[in-house]
């Protein structure tokens, strides 16, 4: 792992953004563990954030003219990117977010921000099964713009609709990267390293897991 994966999972762990138990996916599907980007809910740890992202985006080197952060979670992850790859890439990009719920009075519509001219990079929290990100997908298209890949805090490296990875599923169908801070490996690999997790039975929870909707890794 790289020195900003390995921050990024200890910022998780610190704000409770990575939780083990038990609970219920967008998808359906019943997890042992859980990432709440939401609880990542201080000034420092939004900046850290920004950080980590615009720095993977660098690394990638992905070809883009505007961030969209979709609702909810992706909005301060976004808006964090854009500042970072501002104070610290030397880059101002514009960046837009979406409504859940189209909004009937004033400016109207569900998009607030830049406009999505050109290629718009995707920047969210997890994938799991890709319905989030295909949905907004479907968004940008409408705009007339073109989707130019996603970055994601989090890879579930799960399936997706079919036997492929979601993140397979995406970059096939739209011909644009899914790149990502961390995958579920580097879960597994933090979980191997707690002796008290292992004990808990979260890495036998966690290896089922994968055995029932994981896929290769991807990353
Ligand atoms: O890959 P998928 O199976 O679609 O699941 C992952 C998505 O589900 C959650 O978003 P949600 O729609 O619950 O919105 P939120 O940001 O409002 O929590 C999460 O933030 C991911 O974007
Ligand atoms: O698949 C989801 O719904 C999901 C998984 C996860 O780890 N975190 C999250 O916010 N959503």
């Amino acid at each position: 792992m790289k020195r900003y994966q390995e921050d990024f999972i200890a910022l998780a762990r610190e704000h409770n953004v990575l939780k083990f138990g038990e609970f219920t996916l967008k998808s359906g599907r019943t997890s042992p563990y859980f990432f709440n980007a939401g609880a990542f809910a201080t000034g420092a740890a939004l900046a850290a954030l920004g950080r980590y992202y615009a720095q993977c985006i660098v690394e990638a080197g992905v070809e883009f003219d505007v961030l969209l952060g979709p609702a909810y979670k992706g909005i301060p992850l976004a808006t964090a990117t854009a500042i970072a790859l501002s104070d610290h890439h030397g880059r101002d990009v514009p960046f837009a977010y979406n409504r859940k719920e189209a909004k009937a009075h004033g400016e109207g519509g569900v998009l607030v921000g830049a406009p999505l001219d050109g290629r718009v990079l995707v920047i969210d929290d997890v994938m799991t099964a890709g319905t989030a990100v295909t949905e907004v997908i479907g968004l940008i298209e409408q705009s007339g713009a073109r989707f130019a890949g996603v970055v994601i805090g989090l890879d579930r490296q799960e399936r997706g609709q079919g036997v492929l990875s979601a993140v397979q599923e995406i970059e096939l169908t739209h011909g644009a990267p899914v790149i990502s801070l961390i995958g579920m490996s580097d879960i597994i690999e933090y979980v191997e390293q707690d002796g008290d997790l292992a004990q808990d039975g979260v890495l036998a929870a966690m290896r089922n897991y994968r055995t029932k909707y994981g896929v290769q890794c991807t990353n």
